[in-house]
């Protein structure tokens, strides 16, 4: 079973803040679908309406053609990772996992094979409250993935993870989607959807900025150019020619529309001596803050 989450129009103002502003996007299955956008976007809020926790004020949203909360097995559709720190404080993981499938008709196999798969086996009677981030997190994977569903929502779900947890987390991510299952996962590091995502649907504001393959952001962010220093960077630049040739504030010169090797070529043509000649790459970190420039709540 495969489904598709597709918000129409989807709306959520609070009092004359538009946390959410006409998003209309689909997540589809089989790929990693990265929800991106500088805090305070309205990532949570609309991962909160998909899962039906908020009420839009307007618009819609659907998993697999319906609202979710029609959904008559929710825990076998939906898995949701939104606070890691929702388990009572008080409780094993163990008898978290327990009360959350017998509450949902799951066989309570299902414990012991969830605790398995997201590493906890060995922490099963520790308390939550008692729990590192990290653990707490894969404590919210292990509830999220109880119900075995095909839909799979996390938000910001490295926060707290140390390296391992982090490329667990991803591998994880990266297999269900490989099997056939949705999986949207919200972050606001760019960096770390490049390493995550298939495709990135780019918020700011609350509204949609962007909706592309990554590989369509990496070809952009890579904005072939090349950097040179010369003590003659006029004469440089005259010699070449249609080459587009901007002078950085330090001097540089940065040449669109070529590549080292050429540049390199016609300097060693005319005898210009080089200090300094490198492919320029804008990082995609910096590709994204471009992206989301004056959609920012907070600026320095
Ligand atoms: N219950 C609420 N009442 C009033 N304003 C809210 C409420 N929930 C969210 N907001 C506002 O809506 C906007 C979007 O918040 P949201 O938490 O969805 O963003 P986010 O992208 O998840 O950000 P972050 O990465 O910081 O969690 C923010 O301006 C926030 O202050």
């Amino acid at each position: 079973m495969s489904l598709r989450i597709e918000a129409n129009g989807l709306t959520k103002r609070y009092g004359a803040i538009h946390a959410v502003d006409d998003l209309t996007f689909t997540v589809e299955p089989g790929r990693v679908t990265g929800f991106l956008g500088p805090n305070g976007a309205g990532k949570t809020t609309t991962m909160r309406m998909m899962l039906g926790l908020d009420a839009p004020s307007s618009g819609t949203v659907t998993v697999g053609g319906k609202p979710f909360r029609d959904h008559t097995a929710p825990m076998g559709t939906v898995g949701a990772l939104l606070d890691a720190r929702a388990a009572h404080p008080g409780r094993t993981a163990y008898h978290h996992l327990l009360c959350l499938a017998e509450s949902n008709h799951l066989p309570a196999r299902r414990v012991d094979e969830v605790l398995e798969l997201v590493g906890l086996a060995g922490a099963s009677r520790r308390r939550a409250g008692g729990m590192s981030l990290g653990m707490s997190q894969r404590l919210g994977v292990a509830a999220a993935l109880l119900g075995d569903p095909p839909v799979l929502i996390f938000d910001e779900p490295v926060n707290g993870l140390d390296p391992e947890g982090i490329r667990w987390i991803r591998t994880l991510m990266r297999g269900y989607a490989a099997e056939g299952r949705t999986v949207l996962v919200s972050s606001h590091l760019m960096s770390e959807m490049a390493l995550t995502a298939d495709h990135l649907i780019v918020i700011g504001r609350g509204r949609l900025i962007a909706d592309r393959p990554l590989d369509d952001f990496l070809r952009d962010a890579a904005a072939p150019g090349v950097l040179v220093r010369t003590a003659e960077p006029e004469r440089l630049a005259a010699l070449l020619g249609a080459a587009s040739v901007e002078t950085a504030p330090d001097g540089a010169l940065i040449v669109h529309g070529t590549d080292a090797a050429a540049v390199g070529a016609v300097a060693a043509r005319h005898g210009v001596a080089l200090a300094e000649l490198s492919p320029r790459r804008v990082s995609l970190e910096d590709a994204f803050m471009n992206l989301t420039a004056g959609s920012l709540e907070f600026t320095a």
